[in-house]
């Protein structure tokens, strides 16, 4: 047998990059999203990779998990969630802009060990010289497909330039920016976010994109902006045009009387957010498509896990994703190829990052698609003067948590979170 691999010491780094004012039901994004990058260096001198959010609260906790890794082996997953549980705590952290759904400590600490999990999976592929969708179970596709993300949007910040994409605050600008996206990106089908303006200019936006691109499938996504009359309302005047309606209006009761009328198949990254709440969101039939996202169903192999139950329980698959980097991509891409039934294709936030990157070999999109690389480990590299000028970024950008309806009620005094609002 091969001696364990320890882990030697752990750094976490938070960063920040520049994000355009994209519009959701919390409010706008801030210009500046913030990260955290995960470095474990296991005592052989190889280092895994891992990124999470970089709001203060959860700067803390991964402190105290990273300090309780040492001498880990790298191949304990179990002793890692052991070693993140004893030393975080039962705590709830929830985040400020709720667009993950409800808070729970369970929740919060799979949150704070996805990004170790990840950095040791990486370890173990640098180990083993496999990446890290061979040790998930192996690859069942070579490319992962991702959806393009469309956002009602501002122009710019107020004070800033424009950025690229510009405006978007109507059915044209929606379809220009979709055609920008996909002319750069190939992406095959295409998500709005809505619960920005009333739902019938959501609608009108839906059946403009559909006019413009008659062969991708589209969704819609309010984030629980809607009551549940509302919900069933749009549900059935979209119906034909969607692939899937996401997270309408709060709750897994809600959810299930929209599902019980809705056309269309109901998504969730919103009402089903830990494993907690499957056993309900499968007695109600609340949704039929669950969105994971490993950054906080606790990394890749319990997304794994998470992938299973849908298929027993005929749920179908995606992936949900937030403003993140080159490392999150990548740990999305091994986990979207080794997983038999990702149904749907998967969320990115990566057009957003107007090519940021701590990566020195961000993974590139091509047909929508992402190849799934065949290097050791994630297969992606740091790059240590990106890393530095990210991290100098979040010292002087001044943001400490993310807060996208403190910051719209600067501009828009009276602005409040409602959900539902409509
Ligand atoms: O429900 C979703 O798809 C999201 O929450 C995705 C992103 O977080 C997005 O809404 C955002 O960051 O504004
Ligand atoms: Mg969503």
């Amino acid at each position: 047998m091969t001696a364990a691999l320890g882990v030697a010491r752990v750094t976490v780094t938070p960063i920040a990059f520049p994000d355009p004012p994209l519009l959701n039901s919390a409010g706008i994004h801030q210009p500046w999203a913030l990260r955290a990058v995960v470095q474990v260096h296991a005592a052989d001198g190889s280092v895994g990779l891992g990124e999470t959010y970089g709001d203060a609260p959860h700067l803390e906790l991964l402190g105290r998990a990273a300090a309780a890794l040492r001498g880990l082996d790298v191949f304990d997953l179990n002793g890692l969630r052991e070693r993140v549980a004893a030393a975080v705590g039962v705590v709830d952290a929830p985040d400020r802009h709720g667009l993950t759904g409800p808070s729970s400590a369970a929740k919060t600490l799979a949150r704070v060990v996805s990004p170790f999990e990840v950095a040791l999976l990486d370890l173990q592929g640098h180990a083993t010289g496999r990446p890290v969708v061979d040790l998930l179970g192996g690859r069942v596709r070579d490319r992962v497909p991702f959806s393009g993300y469309l956002f009602y949007k501002w122009a710019a910040h107020p004070g800033a330039e424009p950025d690229a994409y510009g405006e978007a605050l109507d059915p044209a600008g929606i379809v220009d920016q979709a055609r920008r996206m996909v002319q750069r990106y190939g992406f095959r089908s295409l998500k709005l976010k809505g619960g920005v303006f009333a739902p019938d200019e959501e609608i009108a936006a839906v059946r403009a994109l559909r006019a413009a691109f008659p062969e991708h499938p589209l969704r819609l996504d309010p984030n629980c902006a809607w009551t549940v009359e509302t919900s069933i309302r749009v549900a059935a005047e979209t119906d034909g045009l969607l692939e899937y309606l996401e997270d309408p209006t709060p709750g897994l009761a809600g959810m299930a009387e929209v599902a019980a009328k809705a056309p269309m198949p109901l998504a969730t990254n919103m009402c089903v957010v830990e494993f907690g709440d499957l056993p309900e969101a499968v007695a109600r039939d609340s949704v039929q498509v669950v969105l994971s996202d490993h950054h906080y169903w606790g990394g890749l192999t319990e997304s794994a896990r998470l992938a299973t139950i849908c298929r027993t329980w005929g749920l179908g698959l995606s992936m949900h994703s937030n403003s993140h980097l080159g490392i999150s991509l990548a740990a999305m891409v091994h986990l979207g190829a080794a997983t038999p039934n990702l149904t749907y294709d998967v969320d990115t936030h990566t057009p957003w990052q107007l090519g940021a990157d701590v990566l020195a070999d961000p993974l590139a999109f091509d047909g929508g698609a992402v190849a799934v690389p065949d290097a050791p480990g994630l297969g992606v590299t740091l790059d240590p003067d990106a890393l530095a000028r990210m991290h100098a970024d979040y010292l002087a950008c001044g943001i400490r948590e993310r807060d996208d309806t403190g910051y719209l009620r600067r501009f828009q005094p009276g602005y409040e979170k409602k959900r539902p609002r409509w």
